[in-house]
């Protein structure tokens, strides 16, 4: 028996066929989205379309992984109204901190919400849209996460509107205490009410079925659709580099940390998934391997033939702004320049300083769980780079764990589908098989002249 899982990230979308007695990938698909922070989400169908059409009739249940975050705001029709603003979308950063004030401040919505509200969250989007496009905020009548939308697409019931605590968290209208929708911070922060997905009863709820008959399981966040698919558990970390880079943490308590550096989401379990999320991770590589006129391996062989610490180069990798610390007008930085600084020395300056932001994200997340992480573990498409694989644990100055490259989003998604088809009190007991342990000589000064060139967090 199959079970589908999809991944619809920021890049790709994602399918992987699943065996549901042995978690074995049987088939997969994959095809790109659109570049930008701002795109119209029926591009994301016609990739969920080319990646699962031919998938799907073998599947006895399916579910979504989506990126977290995204504003899919849709009309009385059930049409969408503009293009959806995604999580990287940094231009709600004035309503942020206007949400943020309404709240009562940064521990008081921390409390309210699980997190002190950034430009990614879905409700600033809202705020965003309500003060700059009034016309389309007025013909907003719903508003789905990106994960919601695409399993609306795979419904023989276009009214399907559901979706999971875990995405739920990351809107700033959701009380992931109560495991609630607070709708009077949906209608405060758009100015008026609007419908919203029905939360799953269950994590393994099944909430519809395709028009072949299939079970539709609910989804859930990226994130959390990863912590499912590597089995994590509590005080286990996953640290992400796909376009953005992420910490979390498998919890069993809620967090509500008042600096706004770690989110208090819920997870896809029954947990909560508290993360720090960068917005620059794989990018960081990809542009500095443009600059350098090479491939991912050019850029690994480059990196490995510098030195710890590129021969004094630091880069600050904020390029596009930065969520996590909060700088989202900043820039990216090189410091440490010479006349004799080499291709190698940028490349390696590159790979350490992406390593250095997930250091950080590592750190925040300790702080805000007063937990030291259990394991850490390596995912996502930045984790196929041997370079990273290798200078990872100096820099994070402990050992990584890299399970062979999957797509481990995509995975959850189809545990938590098998999961819905078993009815079974826990997820199926797959496990990545033929993890390696990457171990290597500290070097803190790495991350020492990051830091201080970086400055104070907050
Ligand atoms: N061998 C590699 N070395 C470094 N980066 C890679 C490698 N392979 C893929 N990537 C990068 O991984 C990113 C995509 O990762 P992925 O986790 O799929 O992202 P997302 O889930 O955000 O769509 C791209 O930026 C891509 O360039
Ligand atoms: O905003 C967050 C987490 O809060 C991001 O992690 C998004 O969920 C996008 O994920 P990727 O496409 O980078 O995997």
């Amino acid at each position: 028996m199959f079970v589908l899982g999809i991944d619809s990230s920021t890049q790709s979308t994602k399918a992987l066929l699943v065996d549901t007695d042995t978690g074995a990938v049987v088939d997969e698909r994959r095809a790109p989205h659109p570049d930008g922070s701002e795109v119209d989400p029926r591009h994301w169908l016609e990739a969920l379309d080319a990646t699962a059409a031919d998938l799907l009739p073998r599947a006895e249940a399916v579910a979504v992984g989506g990126q977290q975050h995204g504003m899919v705001a849709l009309d009385e029709r059930g049409d969408v109204v503009r293009d959806a603003l995604l999580w990287n979308d940094t231009r709600s950063a004035p309503q942020a901190e206007q949400l943020t004030a309404e709240l009562g401040g940064p521990a008081a919505a921390a409390r309210r919400i699980g997190s002190v509200p950034v430009a990614s969250f879905t409700a600033t989007k809202l705020r965003w849209m309500a003060e700059h496009e009034p016309d389309n905020a007025a013909r907003t009548h719903s508003v789905l996460l990106p994960h919601d939308y695409v399993t609306r697409a795979l419904s023989a019931d276009e009214a399907l509107f559901a979706t999971d605590r875990g995405d739920a968290s990351g809107t700033g209208y959701f009380d992931p205490q109560a495991d609630a929708w607070a709708p009077e911070l949906a209608a405060s922060a758009i100015g008026h009410p609007i419908e919203l997905p029905t939360l799953a009863s269950a994590p393994n709820a099944v909430v519809g079925r395709t028009r072949g008959g299939a079970a539709i399981a609910a989804g859930t966040g990226d994130n959390m659709a990863a912590a499912l698919g590597l089995g994590l558990g509590p005080g286990e970390v996953s640290l992400s580099i796909g376009t953005s880079g992420v910490a979390a943490m498998v919890s069993p308590v809620p967090t509500a940390d008042p600096t706004g550096l770690v989110t208090g989401f819920a997870d896809a379990s029954g947990h909560f998934l508290p993360l720090a999320c960068t917005i620059n991770a794989a990018r960081i590589l990809d542009t500095t391997r443009l600059l350098l006129g090479v491939d991912h391996a050019g850029l690994d062989a480059l990196a490995l033939a510098s030195v710890a610490g590129a021969h004094g180069l630091t880069m600050l990798p904020y390029l596009d702004g930065e969520r996590t610390p909060s700088r989202p007008y900043a820039t990216g930085t090189l410091a440490g320049l010479t006349s004799r600084t080499s291709r190698e020395d940028l490349a390696r300056a590159a790979v350490e300083a992406l390593l250095c932001s997930l250091a950080d994200a590592v750190a925040f997340l300790e702080a805000a769980t007063g937990v030291t992480a259990q394991r850490i573990v390596l995912i996502g498409g930045g984790a196929r780079s041997e370079a990273v694989r290798l200078i990872a644990p100096a820099v994070l100055g402990r050992p990584v764990e890299v399970p062979p490259p999957a797509e481990y989003v995509a995975l959850g998604a189809a545990r938590q589908a098998a999961w819905a088809l078993s009815g079974d009190r826990e997820p199926p007991a797959w496990r990545p098989a033929g993890t390696r342990i990457h171990e290597a000589d500290p070097t803190p000064e790495v991350l020492d002249r990051y830091r201080e060139l970086r400055g104070p967090v907050s």
